[in-house]
């Protein structure tokens, strides 16, 4: 047992303390500038049996289920000062890329009981089933009753759900289900650890007819090739920007609606002024949130890489100024004199980020360039190359949509000057 005091939160959310020889210890739940008493676990991990000195950022947590549930590490932090520790936590990416010119940047935070998508784990436990998440640290399922963050309509479900799960002959002990809340409900994708009898078939068609969910797909674990419907009651749809489209089971969609809105915004404010033969390029489209409100503004040509998102972009893309390609661009990046000649580059890459596309983009030098991001330390990565380019940052816009977790999303503006002599070919210069 010994005392310390925090003076810092890590990426992951934990108080972090710096000992007298440099040695640094993470302590969940703890908060900058508290005293705190701490002891190993049998794990071999510091925790705070006794919080000596409170931040006046500490408040109550509001889920009953908080320390045990592995979804959320900082609901005993003050949200307000939350957004701040995000806010920094983008600013200091960008800093560490060699950005020193700032700009002021604007934050946003979304409400509590919004998240619309769920990834949730399911174990058999002798006449039980549990549904939820996994507890912090391990692989065992807390069963989620109640939740502070996931919106209404999926909890709603989870008891029926529970319900049927429990029934199923081909969960054996342990699955997999991915809830999209999308605007025509419920979109359920469950992974199973045995194959789906036809009572289970009959009972998930029962289960979404009762509940009123147009789609359930299913998948065995470790099965290579796409999901099939294994019951279907209507059409899935989502609108984005006016525009329908009919994304695949498990598509991925930004965590809420509001944030949903408030990133197509920050794009479409962080685009240059841009004439009518300009094309906007957008990298990594996933099914259109922003394809849709970009081609309202240019024509846009569109890259993603998973076939069936890539197919629901361009069947919706009718009518629009959208032109959709799928493309693996880790093994095809679009190449530098391509996006030499782009009004704007559009880049919204998964959690890794963008790598190998980046050493094309600092070839080709867009003059305009915005980046999604939605990880700091992938962030530093590309943002380095684009300083390294000569690139100037104009925007950044702080979107804390995961709330309660370490987790933060960002959209930053960039531009090269010295690219806007150069749009009819490679720049050469820098
Ligand atoms: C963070 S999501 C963004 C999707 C979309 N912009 C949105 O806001 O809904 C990243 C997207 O990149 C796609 N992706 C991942 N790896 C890729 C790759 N190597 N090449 C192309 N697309 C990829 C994923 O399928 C996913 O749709």
């Amino acid at each position: 047992m010994r005392d310390v005091t925090i003076t810092y939160l890590g990426a992951q959310g934990d108080g972090g303390a710096v000992l007298a020889d440099g040695q640094t210890l993470h302590v969940p739940y703890t908060l900058p500038g508290e005293q705190v008493r701490i002891e190993r676990t049998a794990s071999g991990k510091w925790a705070a049996t006794e919080i000596l000195a409170p931040s006046p950022e500490r408040t109550e947590p509001p889920c009953p289920l908080f320390g045990e549930c592995g979804g959320c590490t900082l609901q005993h932090m003050d949200r307000a000062a939350l957004l701040v520790w995000k806010t920094d936590r983008v600013m200091a990416a960008l800093k560490k890329a060699g950005f020193s010119d700032l700009p002021e940047p604007k934050a946003f935070q979304v409400q509590p009981h919004s998240r619309r998508r769920a990834d949730l784990a399911v174990r058999r436990e002798g006449k039980e089933v549990l549904l939820g998440l996994h507890t912090r640290g391990s692989t065992d399922v807390i069963d989620v009753t109640t939740c502070a963050v996931l919106h209404p309509a999926i909890m709603d479900c989870l008891p029926a759900l529970r319900q049927t799960l429990r029934s199923l002959e081909g969960l054996y002990r342990a699955a997999d289900v991915r809830i999209n809340l999308l605007e025509s409900g419920l979109d359920i994708l469950l992974v199973t650890d045995g194959p789906l009898s036809t009572v289970d078939r009959t009972r998930l068609a029962t289960f979404s007819a009762e509940q009123g969910i147009p789609r359930i797909c299913w998948q065995r674990q470790g099965d290579q090739g796409l999901p099939e419907t294994a019951a279907q009651t209507r059409p899935v749809q989502h609108t984005l920007a006016g525009s329908t489209v009919s994304p695949p089971t498990g598509a991925f969609f930004q965590a809420t609606a509001e944030s949903e809105t408030l990133i197509q915004q920050a794009v479409l404010d962080a685009l240059p002024k841009l004439n009518k033969r300009d094309v906007v390029i957008e990298l990594y489209a996933g099914c259109g949130t922003l394809s849709f409100p970009l081609a309202s503004r240019a024509r846009v040509q569109a890259y993603e890489g998973y076939p069936p998102a890539a197919a629901a972009l361009k069947n919706a893309a009718g009518g629009t100024r959208l032109e959709v390609a799928c493309r693996d661009l880790n093994r095809q990046p679009i190449m530098a004199k391509e996006l030499a000649q782009a009004g704007c580059v559009v880049l919204d890459p998964p959690h890794a980020g963008a790598k190998l596309q980046m050493k094309q983009m600092v070839m080709g030098k867009p003059r305009s360039l915005i980046y999604v991001s939605c990880n700091p330390a992938a962030l530093t990565n590309d943002a380095a190359a684009l300083h390294a380019a000569g690139y100037r940052l104009t925007s950044v816009t702080v979107i804390d949509q995961f709330l309660w977790s370490a987790e933060v999303e960002a959209v930053c503006g960039f531009k090269h000057e010295s690219s806007r002599r150069s749009r009819t070919g490679l720049s050469h210069s820098g």
